[in-house]
């Protein structure tokens, strides 16, 4: 690996590329910075760059320009290009990818064989254990389910000790039941091995699920990125993901409620009652609130059915020029929540940016 340091502990990808077909011309424009811990959600419509920036990253594009650097690392700049070979990735993609002569166990063997560093046999039985296939080790792929054959490409991609995870749709080929077995070892992988990836997707509920920060592609540019709550509660999403605004949330149990089957969840000061999905008191919860399940009111409707009504203030209203809706971004304590509601309900209620009003949630999806 290239010894050269670069000044930033993130990962910065200013990249270019062109791509050129009989028919048309792809130019990849990326300048983005993005923490070199976590998940890192690329999302965007097909044909809008995913998998060339990942290529690019890869160094499996050979016109890419400008710079990557890795951390204290350079993989690219105007005088080198690291070769792929030196990147110390690992790679998981939609197909498992898995030989098919070589039982799990020796699937899992060639990638300690081409480790970039040595692995111990101490290492080999934590990632067999975190990805729960030890009692697959003698199994041929043909006789894997679909998310058992991911379980492995991802066990393998972990023993080449890489330093960062790539990860292009690993779950597109799964079934809705697979993809949601395999979500929560993709989520436990972050806080096993603190490896940065790159997760390619086209399922906002994956990227909502899982990621700390997205980036978003159209036409081989980045249109929105930031951590995971800013941009999906952003009224810059772009149009295809309009419906999917949303505030995103860390929150704890703090209470069980075994009459009602709910439990109280806490976040900045502020409280919401959830069902109960057995989460014991202290467990950290990522929670979802599409703003289309956020109404507004003037006052605190204490007779109706609505459990989760917030007192705040609104801090922000974005009208939709070319549409009937407005994004109103409401201010909790230390935190905010975004409403999808009419252009007319602002003018009927004469909402303003510094007014009091209640965020009254109808649904709270739990996500992790
Ligand atoms: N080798 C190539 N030569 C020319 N054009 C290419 C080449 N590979 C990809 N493209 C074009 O580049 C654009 C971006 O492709 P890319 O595969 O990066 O998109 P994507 O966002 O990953 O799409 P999808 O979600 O469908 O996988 C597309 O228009 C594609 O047709």
């Amino acid at each position: 690996m290239s010894s050269v340091k670069s000044a930033s502990s993130n990962i910065i990808a200013n990249l270019k590329a062109s791509l050129h077909s009989d028919s048309q011309v792809f130019e990849l424009e990326v300048n983005s910075e993005f923490p070199s811990t976590g998940i890192t959600a690329i999302l965007g419509e097909s044909g809008s760059g995913k998998t060339t920036l990942l290529r690019c990253i890869a160094g499996l594009e050979k016109n890419a320009k400008g710079l990557l650097s890795i951390g204290d690392t350079i993989w690219l700049d105007s005088g080198r290009c690291v070769p792929t070979y030196k990147r110390e990735l690992g790679f998981v993609f939609q197909d498992a990818r898995l030989f098919d002569h070589l039982n799990v166990k020796g699937n899992l063997q060639f990638a300690v064989k081409r480790s970039h560093e040595k692995v111990k046999n101490s290492f080999l039985e934590e990632v067999i254990s975190a990805l729960d296939i030890g009692h697959l080790l003698l199994h041929k792929p043909e006789q894997l389910s679909g998310g058992e054959k991911q379980r492995v490409a991802i066990a393998r991609a972990l023993l080449v000790k890489p330093k960062m995870l790539i990860m292009d749709e690993p779950l597109a080929s799964l079934d809705n039941a697979r993809k949601q077995d395999v979500l929560p070892y993709l989520a436990a992988l972050q806080n096993m091995f603190n490896l940065p990836m790159l997760y390619v997707s086209h399922s906002t509920e994956e990227v909502c699920k899982l990621a700390d920060h997205v980036i978003v592609l159209h036409q081989g540019k980045v249109v929105i990125q930031g951590s995971i709550n800013d941009v999906f509660s952003s009224a810059q999403l772009p149009h295809i993901y309009r419906q999917e605004t949303s505030t995103i949330i860390q929150a704890k149990v703090i209470e069980k409620n075994e009459r009602w089957n709910l439990v109280k969840a806490e976040f900045n000061g502020n409280v919401l009652w959830l069902q109960d999905q057995n989460q014991a008191v202290g467990k950290a919860l990522r929670l979802r609130i599409l703003s289309s399940d956020v109404s507004l009111s003037l006052k605190d409707e204490k007779e109706s059915t609505i459990l989760n009504r917030l007192e705040g203030r609104i801090a922000g209203i974005e009208m939709d020029k070319n549409g009937a809706s407005a994004l109103v971004t409401v201010e909790l304590m230390r935190t905010e929540v975004v409403a999808q509601v009419t252009r007319k309900s602002i003018d009927d209620l004469f909402l303003m940016v510094g007014m009091k009003i209640w965020a009254q949630i109808k649904s709270v999806a739990i996500m992790s």
